[in-house]
Order: structure tokens, then C-alpha cells, then sequence
């Protein structure tokens, strides 16, 4: 338990320690009145358990844990029930919605964030060129928020005008909460229902299911209201086109629903509320953190910045130009992706990852792991292995560059195998993008020189513990190369 708050570092320190030559080797531990963890960070190890879905998975602790959360969403689920949310959602993936429907989301959102940013430093700054210290991060959290909301069901949720302070606090809370239950001992009921914060967990956890479902309910409404839906929707197999004005990832698990069983059932708006929540979760905070790390990379490593900015230049052109970039544009800024991929290397925006064994089994360097237990590898600790990457702890993004993309079982920060991350290119194109804008409209500095090391807050993911603040300084956007 004395480790929880440190528990990224304590991995790394007992991996070199136990996992014998480049810490790549298989050890175990247990808490008490925890199932036993299996720890591993070989690549073919970590192939084979993200390959192998009916042998590993999520499994009845993780949902046990997560269900006030996360109810019985993708994150969740296993087998059937997670194999149809995924072939549902995937339809929102494909590249005519990237180029639209994805892309004006995420463009209004990141030109609002910068629209903020620029103003905060305007009226905090009597210096030319103006500057001033801003914590990005906050803006981050409820950019992010905001597009999510636009891209899973289509509607600004009003995070960057100040709305949802309580939705996003119950969030943060709700997620440090249910991942530390992984690592205390006793069960979850007991933490739940005999100590503070497990009273406080309960009282959170109905701001979310208030939020998620007062969303459900205004889309069904409008969706009937426009007759979007069929009476009788059809068989799994038929193409899907969505339903309602716009595309959304809700709208294509809503046109599976009868008009019947979305006026009366209330199993059927709970079940829709999880995937909200599922998709928030998923596109919230993994890309806010990303943005976060990226800027605290960035303002510490100058030369970078500069060549980041340099091919923002030369492929979107100025702001003002770069303002309307196309998603080809977006797609060519190559630099700017090996920088983000450097980003996740260091900082996985999901920095650990329990699968729970279904069967017995034998990972292939020949440990045995037996039904009812964890297997455990964390891309944190795969990016600081120098087994894996030469000159592991510097933050060198020359080193994705005219090379083939790494394994996803060494890069694990989107795993891999049927379960790797849906939103992985939006990801990509969300980062690259806002980035870009970033980069045009300001530069980063570090605040005293530069803290070399920015804590971490344990989570489900990798937020910081007191957000990223870093000197800004307004660019002249007129510039061009
Ligand atoms: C930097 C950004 C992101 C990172 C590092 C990331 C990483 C991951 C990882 C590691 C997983 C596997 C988690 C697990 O199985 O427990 C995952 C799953 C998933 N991600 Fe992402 N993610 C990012 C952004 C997004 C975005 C923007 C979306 C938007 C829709 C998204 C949607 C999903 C979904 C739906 C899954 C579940 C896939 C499944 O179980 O089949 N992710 N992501």
C-alpha cells in the first residue's frame, strides 16, 4: 500500500530486480486477499495474451471493480457482449467520418482552446511578445471532453464555457478510486461501503450515471422527434448508416434499439448510458494527458519544439491557413507524429494493464499462469526498458522517423491484438493537429529552468498531480516560412 502513490516506478524497480537480464522476465506478487499478479514485459509474452481474447481478458474483478463506472461498456466486457459493442462503434471509424464528421469536431474544439489560451495570456501579460504561466492542462481536460461529446453523440457538452466543473471532477475522483481497489486488500465491497472514500466513490459515481443518462435521453428524444428511428430494426449484418442529423458512435448503437424498448425500457437507456460513459472515458483523458506530456516534453526540449514548428509551418502554412487544414495535411505531419509517439513511449496514457486469466495457461517463455489470476505488463515500464529502446530515458522522437512503426507488443501504448484502442488514429490526429495549432499560435518554456521530473497521480490513467504549468509566449501568427 506504501507504494500505491509510486506504483509506475515501483514496477520499473522490481522488473530490472526480478525480471532478470533487461527486466524483461516473468515474476509475480499478491496482495493480500488479491488474486496473484503475474508481471511480464516480454513482447511475446504481451503478444500472446493480447491475442489470445478468450484465454485473456477483463474478467469478473476488473468489472466488479469498474461497474459503477463503467456499467457493462466495452471496457468491461468480454467475449459476445464486447465483440458487438466493438463491431457497433467500429462503424463511426472509418475514413469519409474521419474526414468530416471527425476532423470539424476536433478543428472547432482545438481553435476554442487556443481562443482561450491566447486570452488568458492577453490579459495576464503587459510584456511584448506577451507572455505569461498557464496551466494547460485544465484546458486540455475540457477540450477533449468537448469532443468526445461532439463525436459520440453529437453535442457540444460546454466544457471550454465553463459547464460539467462537477461531471469532470466526479470523473477524476471516481477513476484514482477504482484503481487503486485493484491494489488494496479485501474486497471492493469492503472499501465501498465501510470507509470515506469509498462513500464518497458511491456519491460520484451518481453524478456520472445523472450525466450519461440525461445525455441518452435528449438523443432518444430528438431521434424520435426527427423519426430517426425504424420500428423494427434489422439483423446484425445489414450495413449500418446511423441515425439522427449526424453520425455518432451513439447513434449506431441507437438505430439497433426498437422505438419500443427505447421509449420503456430502462435497461436499454442504462445500457446506452454505459457506452456513453465508456467513450468519454476513452477519449477524454487519454488525449488530454497525451497534450499535457507533449507540452511539459516540449517546453523542456526547445530544439524539438522548434522542428515541430518548422514543419507546421511548411505543411499547413500560417494560423490563419492552417486553420482549415485538410486531413491529408493533417496525415503528412510526420515530425509531429514521431513526436507524439515519443510522448506515449515515456507517458502511456494507460500505464498499466491487468488481463484476467480465464484458463490455465503458459505464456511462451514458459511460465504457467493458472485460471483466476492477473497477467500484468505496463507500457510505462516497457518504454524505461533499455532491452527495448537504446537510450531509453531520453526523449529522442528522430527515432520513429524513416523507420518501419514499431510492434504494437513493444510500443504497447494502444496495445494491440482484436482489443487495440478504437480511437487510436483519432488520437493521432487529435494530437498532430492541436499541436500544430499550439506550436503556431505560441512556444513552451518550463518554468525555472525546467523541472525535469513532473509527479505522477496514480490512476487508471497518467494524469499529473499538479498540471502542467509552463511560461507561454504569443507567436507573431502572421509568420510564414
Ligand atoms: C492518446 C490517446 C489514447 C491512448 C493512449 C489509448 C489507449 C488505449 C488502450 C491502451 C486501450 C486498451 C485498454 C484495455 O483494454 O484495457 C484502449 C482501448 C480503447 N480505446 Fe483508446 N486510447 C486513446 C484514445 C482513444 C480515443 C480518442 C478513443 C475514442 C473513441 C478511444 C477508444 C478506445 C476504445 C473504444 C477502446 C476499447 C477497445 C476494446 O476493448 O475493444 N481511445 N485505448
Amino acid at each position: 500500500m506504501a507504494n500505491l502513490p509510486r506504483l509506475l516506478d515501483w514496477f520499473l524497480e522490481q522488473s530490472l530486480k526480478y525480471g532478470g537480464e533487461g527486466g524483461l522476465g516473468t515474476w509475480t506478487f499478491q496482495v493480500f486477499m488479491q488474486p496473484r499478479m503475474v508481471v511480464t514485459h516480454d513482447p511475446e509474452n504481451v503478444r500472446h495474451i493480447l491475442t489470445n481474447v478468450n484465454t485473456y481478458g477483463k474478467g469478473p474483478v476488473w468489472r466488479q471493480n469498474f461497474y459503477p463506472i463503467l456499467g457493462d461498456g466495452i471496457f468491461s466486457a468480454d467475449f459476445n457482449n464486447w465483440f458487438l459493442q466493438r463491431k457497433r462503434a467500429a462503424n463511426m471509424f472509418k475514413i469519409s467520418n474521419f474526414k468530416k464528421s471527425m476532423l470539424d469536431a476536433v478543428r472547432s474544439k482545438c481553435l476554442k482552446c487556443l481562443d482561450l489560451i491566447n486570452a488568458q495570456v492577453r490579459s495576464a501579460s503587459s510584456s511584448h511578445p506577451e507572455t505569461a504561466i498557464v496551466n494547460l492542462e485544465e484546458y486540455f481536460f475540457k477540450m477533449t471532453l468537448d469532443t468526445i461529446g461532439e463525436i459520440a453523440f453529437g453535442q457540444d457538452l460546454g466544457s471550454l464555457s465553463g459547464k460539467n466543473i462537477e461531471f469532470m471532477r466526479a470523473f477524476d475522483f471516481c477513476q484514482m478510486y477504482a484503481s487503486d481497489l485493484f491494489f488494496l486488500p479485501g474486497p471492493a465491497w469492503f472499501w465501498n461501503y465501510c470507509t470515506p472514500l469509498g462513500w464518497r466513490f458511491r456519491r460520484q459515481t451518481q453524478v456520472l450515471e445523472t450525466h450519461a443518462t440525461c445525455v441518452v435521453k435528449e438523443m432518444i428524444t430528438r431521434a424520435l422527434d426527427e423519426g430517426a428511428l425504424q420500428d423494427d430494426p434489422e439483423g446484425e449484418n445489414r450495413e449500418d448508416v446511423g441515425v439522427g442529423r449526424k453520425e455518432t458512435i451513439l447513434s449506431y448503437f441507437l438505430q439497433k434499439e426498437s422505438q419500443e424498448s427505447l421509449k420503456n425500457d430502462l435497461r436499454t437507456v442504462r445500457y446506452l448510458s454505459d457506452v456513453i460513459m465508456n467513450f468519454q472515458i476513452a477519449g477524454r483523458d487519454t488525449v488530454a494527458q497525451a497534450f499535457s506530456w507533449a507540452v511539459h516534453l516540449l517546453s523542456l526540449h526547445p530544439d524539438v519544439q522548434e522542428k515541430a514548428h518548422h514543419e507546421a509551418l511548411l505543411v499547413l502554412g500560417s494560423l490563419r491557413a492552417a486553420e482549415a487544414a485538410t486531413f491529408d495535411q493533417i496525415n503528412r505531419l510526420e515530425y509531429m507524429r514521431a513526436v507524439v509517439t515519443e510522448v506515449l513511449r515515456l507517458y502511456p496514457s494507460v500505464p498499466k494493464e491487468g488481463k484476467w486469466v480465464f484458463k490455465d495457461d503458459a505464456l511462451p517463455d514458459g511460465s504457467r499462469v493458472s485460471k483466476g489470476s492477473w497477467v500484468v505488463f505496463s507500457p510505462y515500464v516497457m518504454g524505461r526498458l533499455e532491452s527495448l529502446w537504446a537510450d531509453a530515458a531520453k526523449f529522442k522522437p528522430e527515432r520513429h522517423l524513416d523507420k518501419p512503426k514499431p510492434s504494437n507488443f513493444v510500443f504497447t501504448a494502444f496495445q494491440g491484438g482484436p482489443r487495440i484502442c478504437m480511437g487510436m488514429n483519432l488520437a493521432y490526429m487529435q494530437l498532430q493537429y492541436g499541436l500544430a495549432l499550439l506550436l503556431l499560435s505560441c512556444q513552451f518554456a518550463p518554468l525555472n529552468g525546467g523541472e525535469d521530473v513532473l509527479p505522477l497521480q496514480h490512476s487508471t490513467t497518467l494524469p499529473t498531480q499538479r498540471g502542467v504549468c509552463v511560461n507561454v509566449t504569443l507567436r507573431d501568427t502572421a509568420n510564414t516560412l
